[in-house]
């Protein structure tokens, strides 16, 4: 079991933002974290991430807490985050070398497994620039490239397609597809339900800070009483029905 979310109760203040959430990303599996805005994924992404200490709860991955095993734990877990968070005087090439040295990883290593995706993402012939320049969908492949090199179990991506032009983002659906084949998990919060429909396994909706409801877009479908709807179709319903939009 590669991300277990158990009971998972946090906020920023006293006041809990996300309740008793509970999901599970088993290996080779991409789930979608999906809600208006307001209702909790990239809050949830921060505890398990572990920037965010739960008042109450448990988050697992690969069997472990943070508290357990943080250096295993943070190990595990690669993280795209919705803004590219780029260092401002690093090159391409130094932001690699900092990678491997967080992940305690050989440069070489991470070098050789950056070429592939610096070449899809035509960023290989830039290794000496500064992302600091670059436009945002350019930092955002940064932000990618970083990430996949080391190997992660947990590959935790919040909002991966904006930003990006619709090359970038098929490669980026193909590069998701290809760590599900290898056993890896990911999470990943989106509001593009399109994107998300083809290569997420199930979803999770948040609404609130609670789960809504989670499972495949046929579960989901079969949940709502909406036979043969996409994803999209089951949540402009909910939405509509669930009046989502006049609370978040
Ligand atoms: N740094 C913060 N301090 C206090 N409250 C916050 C902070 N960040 C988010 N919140 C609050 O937590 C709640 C959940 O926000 P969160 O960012 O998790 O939602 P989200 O689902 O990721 O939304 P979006 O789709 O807009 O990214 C919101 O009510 C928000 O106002």
């Amino acid at each position: 079991m590669s991300l277990n979310v158990s009971q998972l109760t946090g906020g920023y203040t006293r006041k809990a933002v996300i309740k008793e959430v509970s999901f599970e990303v088993k290996d080779g599996e991409i789930v979608g974290l999906i809600g208006l805005n307001g209702a909790g994924k990239s809050t949830t992404i921060k505890h398990i991430m572990g920037l965010m200490e739960p008042f109450s709860g448990e988050i697992k991955v690969d069997g472990l807490t943070l508290a357990e095993a943080p250096v295993d734990y943070r190990k595990k877990i690669a993280f795209v985050p919705e803004t590219p968070m780029v260092y401002r005087n690093l090159t391409l090439k130094e932001h690699l070398e900092i990678t491997a040295m967080a992940y305690d990883l050989p440069f070489a290593e991470v070098l050789e497994r950056a070429q592939p995706l610096l070449k899809l993402f035509r960023l290989d012939q830039r290794m000496d620039w500064f992302p600091e320049d670059f436009s945002k969908g350019m930092k955002q492949k940064v932000m990618i490239t970083c990430a996949f090199v080391i190997n992660p179990t947990l590959l935790v991506i919040d909002e991966p397609f904006i930003g990006l032009d619709p090359v970038a983002m098929m490669d980026l659906e193909n590069l998701l597809l290809e760590e599900r084949a290898k056993g890896h998990s990911v999470l990943m919060s989106t509001h593009v339900l399109t994107n998300a429909e083809k290569i997420c396994d199930s979803f999770v909706i948040l609404h609130d800070g609670l789960v809504f409801a989670k499972g495949t877009t046929e579960e989901l479908a079969e949940t709502f009483n909406l036979k043969g709807a996409d994803l999209e179709e089951i949540y402009r319903y909910v939405a509509q029905e669930e009046g989502f939009g006049h609370d978040a």
